[in-house]
C-alpha cells in the first residue's frame, strides 16, 4: 500500500478504513495495530508526566478504550500506579475486549474517580468513533478531573471531540493528546484544536486506504512562483484592486499593498477620481487608472492582467453584481471576490456560480468569514457538519474555491481537495488583515499559481506574515512582514 504525506488529514471514516485496509492486507493485526497506539499514549505518558503520583486511565467500550487498557498495562509494567476506569464493559469479541483481559488489575467504575492535583488522567472514553453528545457519568467524571487540575492526556481526541468537525463542547481541555497515523480535522478546527493541547502524531504502521483529499496547510502542498533572472514586470503579471469610494480607499490600499509583496510585476487601483485623488497621497509604487464609465474595458486596458481583487471597502454592490460575472466570462483573470463583493450576491448568487462554472478552471476565490458565508450560503452554515464540510458545499455549489476565514481558516476546492490552516495567530484578527489577503491571492495568482495553491499558499504566508509582525500588528504592518516571509522560505 502507498503511503500518504504526512500533512494528509483523514476523516474519521478514512482512519477506519486506513485501520481496515491495513489489517485486511495481512500486513498488521487489529491487536497489533491495538498495541502499538496504547505503547505510544504510554510512552507519552512516561515522557511528558514522569513525576505523576498516579495514573488514571479511563476507558470507553470501543477501540480507544482498547488503547487504553493497553497503555495501562504497559505504565504498571513499568511500575507506575494504574487506577483503570470503564465507563462500559469492551465490546464483546473485539480487540478491546481482548486488551482488557490482559489488564490484570481492578477495572473501577467512573463515579470511583478521584483525581489529586499531582496526578495524570488518561482519558480512553471516546476517539474517532465518538459523534453526538457525551454521557452524563463521562460529563461528571471529566468536570473531576478539571477540578482537580490534574494534566489529561487524551488517546487520539479529547473525549467528546467530534473528529471531523472538531465541535466538543463538553470536552475536558487536555494538556496533550496522542493521536495516530494522521490527524483528523477535529485536531485543527476550532475549539477541538484548543482542547487537545500538544498534539503528538505517533506512526503506528497503519497505512492510508486512498489518495487523501485533505491536508493541513503548509509550503509542502504548494509551490510558489519563481521569477527567471530574465524575466520583466509585464512577465511577473498584474493585479488590478477595484477601489471603493473617496471615504472607504484603506481595504483597496490595504489588498494592492499585499498583491504587491507577493510577487506581481505591477498593482493598479481602479477607482473614480475623488478616491483615486486620496489615494494618490498615500501610495507611490501603486499605479492608479480611473474606472471611467466602462469598468470592464478598465481592467482590460491594464497589460499583464492576471488577477482583479473586488470587494474590500468597495461599497457599490450593483458594480460588483455587473463586473464580477463579466470578468469571469470576458477576462482570463482570475477574481478574488471579497467582502462587500460576496455580501452583493447574498440575494441572487446564481450569475456568479453559473459565470465562474463558464469561465472554467477555478478561476473564482471567494474569501468569506464567517457572517459572509453566511449570506452567501445561507442553507450550508446552517446546516450539519463542520467548518470542513460547509466549506467544501460552498465550493461545490460555487464552482469556485472557497477561502473560509477564521482563526481555522479553510480553503476548499469544487472537485473536493481542501486544506485547514493551523499557522494563523491572534495577531491577524486587526482590521484590514482580510484585506491584505485577498491581495496576496491575487499576487500569487497574477503569476500563475492556480487558484486552489494561490488561496492556500496566501492563507499560510498570511499567518506567517502576522506572526512576524507580533501580536500588536496592525495591517500594514501584515503585508510589510510578507517581503521577509518570502525570503525566508525562498520564495
Ligand atoms: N483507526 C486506527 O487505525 C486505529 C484506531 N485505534 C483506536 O480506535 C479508536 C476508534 O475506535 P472505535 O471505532 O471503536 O470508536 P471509539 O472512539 O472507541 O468509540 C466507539 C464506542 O463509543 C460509543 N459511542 C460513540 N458515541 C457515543 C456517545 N455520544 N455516547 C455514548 N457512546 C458513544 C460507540 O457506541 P455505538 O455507537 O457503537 O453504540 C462505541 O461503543 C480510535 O480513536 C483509536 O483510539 C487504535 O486502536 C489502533 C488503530
Ligand atoms: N483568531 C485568529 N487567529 C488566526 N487568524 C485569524 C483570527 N481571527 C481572524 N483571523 C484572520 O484574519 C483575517 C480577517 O479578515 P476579515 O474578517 O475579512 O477582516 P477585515 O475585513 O477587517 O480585513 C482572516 O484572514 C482571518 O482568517
Ligand atoms: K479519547
Amino acid at each position: 500500500m502507498a503511503d500518504i504525506a504526512a500533512d494528509a488529514i483523514l476523516s474519521n471514516a478514512e482512519m477506519a478504513a486506513a485501520d481496515r485496509a491495513t489489517i485486511d492486507s495481512g500486513a498488521f493485526s487489529g491487536p497489533a495495530l491495538m498495541e502499538n497506539a496504547g505503547a505510544a499514549v504510554a510512552a507519552a505518558a512516561l515522557a511528558r508526566f514522569a513525576g505523576a503520583a498516579r495514573v488514571h486511565v479511563l476507558c470507553g467500550p470501543g477501540n480507544n478504550g482498547g488503547d487504553g487498557y493497553v497503555a495501562a498495562r504497559i505504565l504498571a509494567e513499568r511500575g507506575v500506579v494504574v487506577c483503570v476506569y470503564a465507563l462500559k464493559p469492551p465490546r464483546p469479541d473485539s480487540d478491546a475486549e481482548q486488551a482488557a483481559r490482559r489488564w490484570a488489575g481492578a477495572v473501577e467504575t467512573l463515579d470511583a474517580l478521584v483525581p489529586h492535583a499531582g496526578d495524570l488522567v488518561i482519558d480512553a472514553l471516546f476517539g474517532a468513533g465518538f459523534s453526538g453528545g457525551l454521557p452524563d457519568p463521562v460529563k461528571t467524571a471529566l468536570v473531576r478531573c478539571r477540578d482537580a487540575g490534574c494534566p489529561v492526556l487524551a488517546v487520539d481526541l479529547p473525549s467528546g471531540v467530534n473528529g471531523d468537525t472538531g465541535e466538543g463542547e463538553d470536552a475536558v481541555q487536555c494538556a496533550a493528546t496522542v493521536t495516530f497515523y494522521r490527524k483528523r480535522p477535529g485536531h485543527l478546527l476550532f475549539p477541538g484544536r484548543t482542547l487537545c493541547g500538544t498534539i503528538e502524531t505517533v506512526d503506528i504502521d497503519v497505512r492510508a486506504a486512498e489518495p487523501p483529499r485533505t491536508w493541513q496547510n503548509g509550503p509542502a502542498l504548494w509551490t510558489l512562483p519563481r521569477h527567471r533572472a530574465d524575466t520583466h514586470k509585464y512577465a511577473r503579471g498584474a493585479v488590478a484592486v477595484l477601489s471603493g469610494p473617496r471615504h472607504g480607499t484603506g481595504a483597496a490600499r490595504l489588498s494592492a499593498m499585499g498583491a504587491q509583496r507577493s510577487g506581481p510585476g505591477a498593482a493598479t487601483i481602479l477607482g473614480h477620481p475623488d478616491a483615486l485623488d486620496i489615494h494618490a497621497a498615500h501610495i507611490t509604487s501603486i499605479m492608479l487608472r480611473p474606472l471611467g464609465d466602462d469598468p470592464l474595458a478598465a481592467l482590460q486596458a491594464l497589460k499583464g492582467l492576471g488577477a482583479v481583487v473586488l470587494g474590500p471597502g468597495l461599497g457599490d454592490f450593483a458594480l460588483a453584481r455587473r463586473l464580477a460575472p463579466a470578468i469571469l466570462i470576458e477576462t482570463e483573470a482570475m477574481l478574488v471576490l471579497d467582502a462587500d463583493a460576496i455580501t452583493a450576491f447574498a440575494d441572487d448568487p446564481s450569475p456568479l456560480f453559473e459565470a465562474a462554472r463558464t469561465g472554467g478552471a477555478e478561476r473564482l476565490v471567494l474569501t468569506p468569514h464567517a457572517g459572509e458565508f453566511a449570506r452567501l450560503f445561507p442553507d450550508i452554515a446552517d446546516g450539519d457538519g463542520g467548518k470542513l464540510a460547509k466549506a467544501r458545499q460552498a465550493a461545490d455549489r460555487s464552482g469556485g474555491i472557497v477561502l473560509f476565514k477564521g482563526a481555522d481558516t479553510v480553503v476548499a476546492a469544487p472537485d473536493g481537495r481542501a486544506a485547514i490552516n493551523a499557522n494563523a495567530t491572534a495577531a491577524l484578527a486587526t482590521a484590514g488583515s482580510g484585506d491584505v489577503l485577498a491581495g496576496i491571492i491575487a499576487g500569487l495568482a497574477a503569476q500563475s499559481m492556480p487558484a486552489f495553491e494561490a488561496a492556500c499558499a496566501a492563507a499560510w504566508l498570511h499567518g506567517e506574515a502576522g506572526r512576524r509582525a507580533g501580536s500588536h500588528a496592525i495591517a500594514e504592518d501584515i503585508a510589510d512582514a510578507l517581503p521577509a516571509v518570502f525570503g525566508e522560505i525562498g520564495g
